[in-house]
């Protein structure tokens, strides 16, 4: 049981006029003394008080606690003795204001690692003696000035601690509540601790057993006399048992205190979860979207241009030789696995053209073309009504283009076209010819009459392969059309998808996760400024914490917690409204959604590592503050 003892203790306050609130005090407290503190405003009473709890260190002079000199002691061993040997009361109550009064009472066993079922039991027997048990599921802003008083007195009760530092507890009360705090006290008194009491009131002060008066930081009385006859009164069987072990905290109690303390501020709570969830979101949404946008890109090359092989060589130059022939060409590239359709379609330079012997004689190419080219070439073809989708020998298709040179009308009753000396009859106009865009300004005959129009000037093989099988396709196509000289024809294949899809997905993804990047480091700045502004507001709450025995790395652990949590909501909210924004942008744009089903965890860590990167600062700066400057009123 601790004798306290002070000797020359000076506490000078730093600024621009420095204060010297105490001068050389010299006291000595046994265990079990009832001290009342009086004295003028100002006198430094307060001031002596934090120095006896272990809230604020002097400048000079030895404060010893049953011979252990505290100014050699660790930080770690001050907020032991702090947790284990001292129970505060204040003027100002300070309790968890937005809380169940149960949790005010039981915060200082939370910091001794006493299991939640004993901490609420030991709660509601000092809610008992003070006469508020009904109360303790009440918010403690709720109650009465008084009725918080009694809470603060139910505290220190419950810490069991066998000194009693009150600062002024009946300053903000009434006669009738300061008559049942002054009670209390003489009941804790009664129980074995010491209580060192400040007041300003005469009548208090009569109720302690010893009187000490200090005035501009010296003790200038110090009166002992009714100490013996209170003495004899008292218990002798010391303060009550401690419980717990001081200063320790339970992993799950944070986990606990985290939550509670976040539900009750909602408002502010989901502030904070906003800040989260709007990065997250955003993170998901771009995330997502690029992935279906990859995927849109990816389908449209392998739907289109990604099927397109064309093999090509000068003049007639293969005909001569064995299985040289077009249709035996046609046959083998259409024989190859992953070819849909092939064609061969031939140039024949420049041949004069004329719809009737009264018209112009216009100059234009003839291509000739097998079967197949239309498909393989994707030409469109507007065919002559009831006229069957194939060129027949003596019939000729023309560009539409040379259509409107020519200015032909509707292709009704077969109107001829007159190539060179050789009549033909038009059957159909071809309105597009993505792969050989040149057709659309000249006449297209079939191959059987190619021998009619002389020299060839190119031959073209034009290949419509599978999706995804073209580099295999373009790879066999020469060695089929030519396997004497494969080497000396020309070969057109669309780069290979996989590259064009990778380069596309690289480009696309690398820009959207540096927005990503960048929205999430708005989330972090965006919590780190309200977990700090929230800090700020409860700085009361942490010094009261810290006064209680925590020490600052249970603060770092109490305020990284609530913002984890904080971050892990915000994840998950980010992550729903991300996904909301994949499915509208998707829907908008006719595109089929990619929900990777990674993004959810991917959203809860994030979140998390949002919510503790933003809370780190606030961590910080809370575990830094000083009981003594945050409980000062
Ligand atoms: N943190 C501080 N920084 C600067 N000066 C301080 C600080 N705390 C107290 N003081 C000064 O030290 C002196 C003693 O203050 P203290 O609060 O101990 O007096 P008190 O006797 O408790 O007064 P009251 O009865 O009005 O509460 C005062 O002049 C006060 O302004």
């Amino acid at each position: 049981m601790p004798d306290l003892t002070l000797r020359g203790i000076r506490k000078q306050f730093p600024g621009p006029t420095p204060v010297d609130a105490l001068r050389g005090v010299d006291l000595t407290i046994q265990q079990g003394e009832f001290v009342a503190v009086e004295g003028q405003s100002g006198g430094g009473k307060s001031t002596l008080l934090n120095v006896i709890g272990l809230l604020d260190e002097p400048t000079g002079g030895r404060y010893c606690i049953d011979d252990e000199d505290m100014a050699a002691a660790s930080p770690a061993a001050v907020a032991r003795r702090r947790s284990a040997q001292f129970a505060f009361v204040f003027q100002s109550f300070h309790l968890l204001d937005r809380r169940r009064v149960l949790d005010s009472v039981e915060l200082g066993l939370l910091y001794r690692a006493v299991p939640p079922a004993d901490r609420r039991r030991a709660a509601l027997v000092a809610l008992e003696r003070v006469g508020l048990r009904h109360k303790a599921l009440q918010t403690a802003s709720r109650l009465s000035g008084g009725e918080r008083q009694r809470v603060a007195i139910a505290r220190a009760l419950t810490a069991g601690a066998p000194v009693v530092v009150a600062d002024e507890p009946t300053g903000n009360l009434d006669s009738a509540n300061s008559s049942a705090v002054v009670d209390s006290l003489r009941s804790l008194h009664a129980d074995g601790a010491t209580v060192v009491l400040v007041t300003h009131s005469p009548e208090v002060a009569a109720q302690a057993e010893r009187r000490v008066r200090i005035r501009d930081g010296v003790v200038v009385e110090d009166e002992e006399r009714q100490r013996r006859i209170a003495s004899s009164a008292r218990s002798t069987s010391g303060p009550p048992a401690l419980v717990g072990r001081p200063s320790r905290l339970r992993r799950r109690d944070v986990l606990r205190d985290a939550t509670a303390s976040l539900g009750s501020r909602l408002g502010r709570t989901s502030g904070l979860v906003a800040a989260v969830a709007v990065g997250v979101a955003l993170a998901v949404a771009t995330f997502g979207v690029s992935t279906s946008a990859s995927a849109q890109v990816a389908d449209t090359f392998d739907a289109h241009t990604n099927r397109d092989v064309s093999v090509e060589w000068q003049g007639d130059a293969l005909a001569a030789e064995p299985g040289g022939t077009r249709d035996s060409i046609v046959d083998r590239l259409e024989d190859l696995s992953g070819t849909d359709a092939a064609g061969i379609i031939s140039n024949h330079s420049q041949h004069s053209v004329q719809l009737t012997p009264a018209r112009p004689v216009l100059q234009s190419t003839v291509y000739a073309i097998t079967p197949h080219v239309p498909t393989a070439g994707r030409l469109a073809i507007t065919w002559a009504p009831g006229h069957p989708a194939r060129l027949a020998a003596g019939e000729a298709l023309i560009g539409s283009g040379l259509a409107a040179q020519l200015e032909i009308g509707p292709l009704v009753g077969g109107p001829q076209l007159t190539v060179d000396e050789r009549s033909l009859t038009i059957v159909g106009v071809v309105t597009s010819s993505p792969r050989v865009a040149d057709v659309m300004g000249s006449v297209v005959v079939p191959a059987d009459d190619a021998a009619a129009l002389g020299p060839v000037d190119q031959v073209q093989a034009l290949v419509l392969s599978r999706a995804g099988a073209a580099q295999q396709v373009a790879r066999q196509a020469p060695l089929v059309v030519d396997p004497f000289a494969p080497t000396s024809l020309h070969v057109e294949a669309p780069v290979d998808p996989s590259t064009v899809r990778a380069q596309v997905e690289t480009a696309v993804q690398s820009t959207l996760l540096a927005l990503t990047g960048i929205a999430l480091l708005a989330s972090v700045a965006g919590l780190t400024n309200a977990m700090v502004l929230s800090v700020i507001e409860r700085k009361q709450e942490f010094g009261l914490r810290r006064a209680l025995g925590a020490r600052p790395v249970h603060v770092v652990g109490l305020v990284l917690t609530e913002s984890s949590l904080v971050g892990a909501v915000g994840g998950i909210v980010g992550l729903l409204a991300g996904l909301a924004g994949i499915l509208v942008v998707t829907v908008v744009r006719h595109w089929s959604p990619v929900f990777d089903l990674r993004l959810a965890p991917v959203a809860l860590v994030g979140g998390v590592v949002v919510g503790a990167l933003g809370g780190a600062i606030a961590s910080v700066r809370a575990s830094r503050i000083q009981p003594n400057e945050a409980l000062r009123l």
